[in-house]
């Protein structure tokens, strides 16, 4: 079966409520390619999601972008598995560059939550990726495969997980990895989950790159055998977001 094109948007620590607002009403209002050619999902800060997702088409569903690795409990301040499944909400993106090397989260802690996340009954957007220094020292493929492993280590099926590629140095940056660098590690990605899980994981599974996409790179981008969409922060915040979910009509 052909990998669905996928298009995620982060807002991450973004906006106000009017703003949020705005970008519902311009993804509302955007022309976008129908369902078998593009998922898309959205994904607001916490406390905007209900009205999120009571205001938005259909079309767009929505991941949050954070949960607790375990049942929730007494832990301030987190929000649990449990409570995204209890609201309707499908998606959630686990490990994100930021939380690893702001919040310290190692790549054992990631897979056990994409685990408990998947176990849940939650769709996972797992990202992993490499810092400057580690590609200039030539380790990109090293780092992204042990990131990669300690979600395979923890986790009996990826039939819902989407691997997102975003290397650091790309994030926030304007430095958007070239189509060629991006193609390489996505080629790699899938041949370590051929080695490492199955065939039919490594042809299933949909890897997503994300770092600086906009609405001018991503055509190019979506060209790549391997790239199966996309995760874009910024440009998620912008109309042109409309212009990177179009993107994947390159693929039809
Ligand atoms: O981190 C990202 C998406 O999760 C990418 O962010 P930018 O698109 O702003 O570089």
């Amino acid at each position: 079966m052909g990998r669905l094109f996928f298009v995620g948007g982060n807002w991450k620590c973004n906006g106000t409520s009017e703003d949020v607002k705005k970008i519902v009403s311009t993804l509302n209002g955007g022309q976008i390619p129908s369902k078998d050619v593009v998922e898309i999902v959205v994904s607001p800060p916490f406390v905007f999601i209900p009205s999120v997702k009571s205001e938005l088409k259909p079309e767009f569903q929505i991941a949050a972008q954070n949960c607790w690795v375990k049942k929730g409990g007494a832990f301030t301040g987190e929000i649990s598995a449990e409570m995204l499944v209890n609201l309707g909400i499908p998606w959630v993106i686990i490990g994100h560059s930021e939380r690893r090397a702001l919040m310290n989260e190692s790549n054992e802690f990631v897979g056990e939550k994409v685990a408990y996340a998947l176990s849940q009954g939650l769709k996972v957007i797992a990202c992993v990726g490499e810092t400057l220094e580690e590609r200039d020292a030539g380790t990109t493929m090293k780092v992204v495969a042990a990131q990669t492993k300690a979600i395979a280590d923890k986790i009996s099926s990826w039939d819902n997980v989407v691997l997102a590629y975003e290397p650091v140095w790309a994030i926030g940056t304007g430095k958007v990895a070239t189509p060629a660098q991006a193609q390489e590690v996505h080629a790699e990605l899938r041949k370590w989950l051929e080695t490492n899980t199955k065939a039919e994981v490594a042809a299933s599974t949909r890897i997503i790159y994300g770092g600086s996409v906009n609405g001018g790179n991503c055509k190019e981008l979506a060209g790549q055998k391997d790239l199966d969409g996309f995760l874009v922060g910024g440009a998620s915040l912008k109309p042109e977001f409309i212009d990177i979910i179009k993107a994947a009509e390159v693929k039809k």
